[in-house]
């Protein structure tokens, strides 16, 4: 499929022709933690199936629906589910809400998502702020914005030194001491691989030897379409399980596991990004 801007022009019209809502903060769920949605207040709800354009989700823990409505007065838009290439989606489509956001006026995107942690310092339960990332589908010739730039959403040679938003870092680190949460908040950099398999014993130590702290398959992809039209963007990975590093381990990563830590600490996260959001100006 090729989408072309007249595309998400159409998607953006209708979802304005169905609600007034008018968000400036988009957020994106990660598996399992869709629940963020449901504290909307005022909600609107769109099944991703009735949306023209829009993909669909096919993996447990990703609900299908686009909830626009009101967080600590704040509108906003929530993805409860995202697209994965994994999936059988191209990148195009994998990052199509990003510019509809954009395209609706979204100014801040916020995503969260479930990792396997690859820092030995790091436990399962542990939302780490994304620092920066590696996004290694992209570094191999899988970037969103290959192909013919679009000029109407941004420049044909993007920066990414600056992906993740230094204010708005900072603004998660303050609301994470207000919430006396900080225990098990960490800073750091998340990979992303296309999965969906987990990683191999090599190339999880390969992953933590590039300088990842974490890795999945979501999220960098998002972001980089959010920076090229221009979205501030907040990350958070929430440390599912640890990858596998050693070679005689028993231990085997698996999806139940992953959906099991995030009920551990999906109240957390809802809490710390609801009192984020209240703050974004
Ligand atoms: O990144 P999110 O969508 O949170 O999901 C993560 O969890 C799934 C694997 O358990 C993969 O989809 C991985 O990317
Ligand atoms: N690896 C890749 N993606 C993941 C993992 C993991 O260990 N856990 C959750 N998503």
């Amino acid at each position: 499929m090729k989408q072309c801007y007249e595309d998400y022009e159409a998607t953006a019209d209708w979802l304005r022709s169905k609600t007034a809502q008018r968000p400036k903060v988009a957020i994106i769920c990660g598996s399992g933690l869709g629940g963020l949605a449901e504290l909307l207040h005022n909600k609107v709800v769109f099944p991703y199936k009735d949306i023209p354009l829009f993909p669909q989700t096919t993996v447990e823990g990703h609900q299908g629906q686009l909830v626009f409505g009101t967080l600590e007065g704040q509108q906003c838009v929530c993805m409860q589910g995202r697209f994965h290439t994994y999936e059988g989606y191209d990148l195009k489509q994998v990052t199509y809400p990003v510019r509809v956001f954009s395209l609706l006026g979204v100014k801040t995107l916020i995503l969260t998502n479930a990792s396997g942690g690859l820092n030995s310092s790091y436990k399962v339960g542990d939302i780490m702020l994304i620092k920066d990332q590696i996004n290694l589908p992209g570094l191999v010739g899988n970037n969103p914005l290959c192909g013919p730039n679009e000029d109407r959403f941004g420049e044909r040679f993007l920066c990414m030194s600056d992906a993740y938003d230094s204010d708005l870092i900072a603004l998660a680190q303050q609301t994470a001491e207000e919430q006396g949460i900080e225990e098990f908040m960490q800073k750091g950099v998340y990979c992303m691989v296309s999965g969906p398999t987990y990683e191999s014993v090599t190339e999880g130590r390969a992953l933590r030897t590039l300088g990842a702290d974490t890795v999945g398959m979501s999220t960098a992809l998002e972001v980089v379409v959010a920076r090229h039209c221009g979205l501030r963007v907040l990350g958070f990975s929430l440390i599912t399980n640890m990858v596998v590093t050693e070679y005689d381990s028993k231990q085997r990563a698996n999806h139940a596991e992953v959906l099991e830590t995030t009920r551990m600490r999906t109240q957390v996260l809802e809490g710390l990004v609801t009192k984020i959001v209240a703050k974004i100006q």
